[in-house]
């Protein structure tokens, strides 16, 4: 297929593209690099830079006779979207409304779409379904999910093909692709610079929470893993559908499981203090992917959570710099 991976300039859309040209598809990554690197699109993939926001450029590029998209490219920083919601609409709503409207326009039928667990907020059961309510706790989760109905309603009216993969804590490296965001909020990473030095400590957001160990519960699934499943979505859904995958291991682990398996792995101490709990994190999110397992046949090669450590750290130690 030809395809057309928004975002592949970034983390999780890089590794996507990197197993698209893999399998033999004719790929092509739209990026503004606003938060991905240029150097982190895979070789064999042609990159084009330019916004969502642009929809002459979107109708542009679509226009060279595309079998579907795989949509990664937003912005997903918690904090930042509760201090600048206007800005997060506008990139994840608008940003999807335009290439919605650039796919129907040029007859793209397909569509898998980067949907997050942050649309459940703070879930009632764990592990969670697809059927959980949908309450998200900031206007990241809310953004996400407003294009969750987006693209069900655009689907259903212009015979579109689409799957929304709510991942939930994305983790590890593959090859030469891994994490590199400027600022770094996710916490695998955070621990590890700790590991390496290049940061002094990592702060532990909460420690009076109802889990385990008092620290909040995460359900971490590898991103090869996660790439997988993208392939397996494109080809599932029939015109006029929306699917709704959740995507995660379907077992939690504490961050202080996550800092003792880091020190595990790296062979060194990491310094680790107590700080107040970050504001909109639920106690504890746990996916069920039980339906994509059953639908898709999908299922995990790397559910260890040292595997994905250990791989996450293998390519922070062969890229001190980053993507630099
Ligand atoms: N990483 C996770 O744990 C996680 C979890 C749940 C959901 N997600 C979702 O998965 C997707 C990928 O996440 P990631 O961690 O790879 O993020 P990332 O920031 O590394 O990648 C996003 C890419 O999109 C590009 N982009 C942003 N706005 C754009 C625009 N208007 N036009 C063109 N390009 C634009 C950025 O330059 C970047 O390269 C996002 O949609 C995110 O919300 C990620
Ligand atoms: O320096 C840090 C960073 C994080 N945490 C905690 O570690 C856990 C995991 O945090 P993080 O890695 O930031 O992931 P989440 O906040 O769980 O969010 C991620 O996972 C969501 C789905 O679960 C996605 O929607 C988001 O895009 C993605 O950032 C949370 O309890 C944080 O409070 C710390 O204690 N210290």
């Amino acid at each position: 297929m030809k395809l057309l991976v928004t975002g592949g300039a970034g983390y999780v859309g890089s590794v996507v593209a990197s197993q698209l040209v893999e399998a033999g598809h004719e790929t092509v990554v739209l990026d503004d690099l606003s938060k991905g690197h240029a150097n982190a699109v895979p070789e064999g993939a042609l990159l084009v830079e330019g916004s969502l926001l642009d929809e002459g450029f979107l109708r542009e590029t679509l226009s060279g006779g595309f079998d579907g998209v795989l949509h990664f490219a937003a912005l997903s920083l918690v904090a930042e979207s509760v201090e600048q919601p206007e800005r997060y609409y506008r990139n994840n709503v608008v940003g999807t409304l335009n290439l919605l409207e650039a796919m129907v326009e040029t007859g793209v039928r397909r569509l898998v779409f980067s949907s997050t667990a942050a649309v459940y907020g703070e879930p009632e059961e764990v592990p969670i379904p697809e059927t959980a309510p949908t309450r998200p706790t900031n206007p990241y989760g809310s953004s996400k999910l407003a294009v969750d109905g987006l693209i069900r309603d655009v689907a259903r009216a212009r015979g579109l093909c689409a799957t929304s993969l709510r991942y939930f804590n994305v983790a590890g490296a593959s090859g030469r692709f891994g994490e590199d965001h400027e600022p770094e909020t996710h916490l695998i990473p955070i621990v590890l610079q700790a590991a390496a030095g290049t940061r002094e400590s990592v702060k532990i957001f909460g420690t009076d929470y109802p889990t385990r160990d008092g620290t909040a519960v995460r359900d971490y699934i590898h991103i090869e893993d996660l790439g997988r499943a993208h392939l397996l979505a494109l080809e599932a859904s029939e015109p006029g559908e929306h699917r709704v995958y959740n995507l995660g291991n379907g077992s939690g682990f504490s961050v202080l499981q996550v800092i003792e398996v880091a020190r595990k792995v790296a062979g060194v101490d990491i310094r680790a203090k107590e700080a107040p709990r970050r504001t909109g994190d639920p106690p504890e999110l746990v996916a069920s992917s039980d339906k994509i397992k059953t639908e898709l046949g999908w299922k995990p090669e790397k559910p260890s959570l040292e595997a994905m450590i250990s791989d996450a750290w293998a390519w922070m130690q062969d890229h001190p710099g980053g993507y630099e």
